[in-house]
């Protein structure tokens, strides 16, 4: 079996940061990690990438060509479709050593999580090729510090998880960059309540007036769904790093191999007596 971390999220909302700090965590604790830039944009990371899709298309590839003349978000798009079509040469990157920790660095236009099937195919692409893969949605947590923008986040989070129909999780970025009050405001809605969110939205302006039914509604549906939760996360603090990693390597069930240990299971064949159970613990 072999592990992957989508790693998406908005424009600017600390994905290759996130990249960056998890790798070093990981090698930290003496594991080995692999981390894939696949945005076709990026101009200089704080990591080292092991596959870089720069090298099979550069999103100025997409924008100089004569025929194509794309702007830079169909041009990004091209980029990603270029790369399905082109699964071989990633394939071939990636190797396919057992047990690969791989986390992979995506580009920050929302559409392509959100609706598009491009992301949805190179998950699949990855489950086939023995990955259990997740995805790992970054909000900047800055944009959710009150009702309507965290109504606005939690749907966007809603739509990627029905679309790519993945294990999936919410993270919210950039804790440190909080103020206090923020952050307390902020841990009222860790655990979404349809009430504090509308309270929120303010009743007495024309809008809010106009759409209270359906602002009651998509408090409601976040609420039916209980599937969106937002885990903060602070890079700063090493146990955030370690917490959220737990979490995710549970998700794809990184480590499972490892807790069981055949040695452990010999033992209580030769010796399966109440002492030898107690070895086991
Ligand atoms: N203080 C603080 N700054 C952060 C954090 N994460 C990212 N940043 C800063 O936010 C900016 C954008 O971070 P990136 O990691 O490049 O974000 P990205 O999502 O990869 O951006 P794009 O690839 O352009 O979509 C950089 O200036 C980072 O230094 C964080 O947790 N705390
Ligand atoms: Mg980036």
């Amino acid at each position: 079996m072999r592990y992957a971390q989508l790693v998406m999220g908005p424009a600017g909302s600390g994905k290759s940061t996130y990249c960056s700090a998890v790798s070093q965590h990981i090698e930290n604790e003496k594991n080995s990690v692999i981390v894939v830039n696949l945005d076709p944009a990026a101009e200089h990371f704080e990591y080292t990438p092991t596959v870089d899709i720069r090298e099979l298309i550069h999103i100025d590839d997409a924008m100089e060509d004569e025929l194509l003349h794309f702007g830079p978000n169909g041009g990004l798009v091209f980029c990603m479709e270029y790369l399905i079509e082109n699964q071989e040469w990633l394939k071939d990157q990636l190797g396919d050593d057992d047990d690969d920790y791989v986390i992979f660095d995506l580009p920050g236009q929302i559409e392509l999580y959100t609706h598009m099937k491009t992301v949805k195919q190179l998950a699949e692409l990855l489950q086939n090729w023995g990955f259990n893969v997740c995805s790992v949605m970054l909000i900047d947590s800055q944009f959710m510090v009150d009702g309507p923008k965290f109504i606005s986040g939690t749907m966007a989070a809603l739509s990627v998880m029905i679309n790519l129909e993945l294990p999936h999780i919410n993270v919210l970025s950039k804790m440190d960059l909080l103020s206090k009050t923020a952050r307390k405001h902020l841990d009222s809605y860790l655990e979404p309540d349809t009430r504090a969110l509308l309270s929120d939205v303010k009743n007495n302006t024309t809008w809010g007036k106009k759409y209270r039914h359906l602002s009651n509604r998509i408090g409601q549906m976040i609420e039916d769904y209980s599937l969106v939760q937002f885990v903060p996360l602070n890079i700063k603090d090493e146990n955030s790093i370690s917490d959220l990693q737990l979490t995710i390597n549970t998700m794809i069930q990184y480590g499972e191999d490892q807790d069981v240990r055949m040695t452990d299971f010999d033992q209580l064949d030769e010796d399966d007596t109440a002492e030898g159970a107690e070895s086991y613990d």
